[in-house]
């Protein structure tokens, strides 16, 4: 890892000590790889912008109604190993194949993760999982992951937390996600609007709906923002706004929030603020409780209404890995690690998640 810069230089001209006033508390600079760079390095070919235009007209027309398969993103909490997510990559894309008839199959492949207090940030952060922070080597594999995952047929998925990282990997992106703790953020309502692919906002990690529904109502509208180029420089954005922008209910520390009334009572919301009536299910985080297991008693509960004819759950969320439940990451000590176990929040295992989603896609043959 290249060693960080300590900033020895003053930051502006004018009085002497007009240096002094500010860059107080950062400790060193160094530099970022162009989003330019790194695509032209590792580009899309024309296989994988089929994936990914595919993966994205697929999920609004499921979002829009004029398909009637459910929308499913499912894949680990977080990258940690990218080749345990490529493992478990190949054995969705299958999976995906098999039930794409009822199915619309989405990879959550997440490198940005929000932390409650503090904790590690994921793959883009520290991709050496040791507090060495190689930002610059995280960006890399996330991209070549992105790239593999889509060479593989399977649309992904990916949670957009910092607004500069959509730079370097938005284009491979099938669906988008503002998580619980970031769904009030005005910067990431009009990041949304700016995105090319459907997006879908959760409710607060205190359970209040109504932030994801007005972030939805701000996305969609057009605003004008700073923000960076493929180059990697600072520039105004004038955006058009994204109409395919969702509500994602995740329960919150309260407590689960799937249950009939508290849909009906999202769909009534979005009705009022003259949004698209739809939501999707994260069956996993509060919904969960974040228990794996509780998760599947969440999809089969879902399943069950979804036969009887629900309409307005389009999609549904759920943490899924190779092996079941999570683990402790000790900085330093990645070796150490369970292969292809959640080190974030726990998560269901292959042949579990594998039942739920031949569960799932029954339920959309009994709602036809
Ligand atoms: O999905 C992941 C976590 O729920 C989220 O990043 C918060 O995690 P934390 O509460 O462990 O920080
Ligand atoms: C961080 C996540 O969820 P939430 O924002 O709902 O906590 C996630 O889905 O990884």
């Amino acid at each position: 890892m290249t060693t960080p810069q300590l900033i020895t230089q003053k930051l502006s001209a004018g009085p002497a000590d007009a240096g002094t006033l500010d860059a107080h508390r950062t400790t060193a600079i160094s530099p970022l790889i162009s989003p330019a760079l790194l695509r032209e390095d590792h580009p899309v070919d024309a296989a994988v912008a089929k994936v990914v235009r595919q993966g994205r007209s697929e999920t609004v027309d499921i979002l829009d109604g004029r398909d009637d398969r459910l929308a499913v993103v499912v894949g680990p909490c977080s990258v940690h190993d990218p080749e345990a997510a490529l493992d478990y990559a190949r054995k969705l894309a299958a999976k995906a194949e098999e039930l794409r008839g009822d199915l619309h199959i989405v990879m959550r492949v997440y490198f940005e993760k929000p932390r409650t207090t503090l904790g590690w940030k994921g793959l883009i952060n520290d991709p050496d999982l040791d507090g060495t922070f190689a930002v610059n080597k995280g960006l890399r594999l996330a991209r070549e992951l992105l790239l593999d995952v889509s060479a593989l047929g399977l649309p992904v998925g990916c949670e957009f937390l910092d607004p500069i990282t959509p730079q370097f990997i938005a284009d491979i992106v099938s669906w988008g996600s503002i998580g619980a703790r970031t769904a009030a953020s005005q910067v990431h309502r009009q990041l949304c609007s700016a995105l090319s692919m459907p997006v879908g906002i959760k409710n607060s990690t205190e359970g209040d709906i109504q932030v994801a529904v007005d972030a939805t109502r701000a996305a969609a509208a057009s605003h004008v923002f700073p923000g960076i180029t493929i180059d990697g420089l600072a520039a105004l954005l004038t955006t058009s706004g994204n109409p395919d922008c969702h509500v994602i209910l995740r329960g919150s520390s309260a407590g689960p929030n799937y249950d009939p009334a508290s849909v009906t009572e999202t769909l009534g919301r979005l009705e009022k603020s003259g949004l698209p009536e739809r939501v999707i299910i994260d069956a996993s985080h509060g919904n969960s409780r974040k228990d794996h297991v509780r998760q599947g008693e969440v999809v089969t509960e879902l399943a069950a209404r979804i036969a009887e004819g629900e309409r307005g759950i389009v999609g549904l969320m759920m943490e899924s890995f190779l092996t079941a439940g999570r683990q402790e990451l000790v900085l330093g000590r990645a070796s150490e690690l369970t292969y292809g176990q959640s080190i974030t929040d726990a998560c269901l295992d292959w042949d579990s998640t594998t039942g739920l989603l031949d569960t799932l896609a029954a339920a959309v043959r009994a709602r036809r």
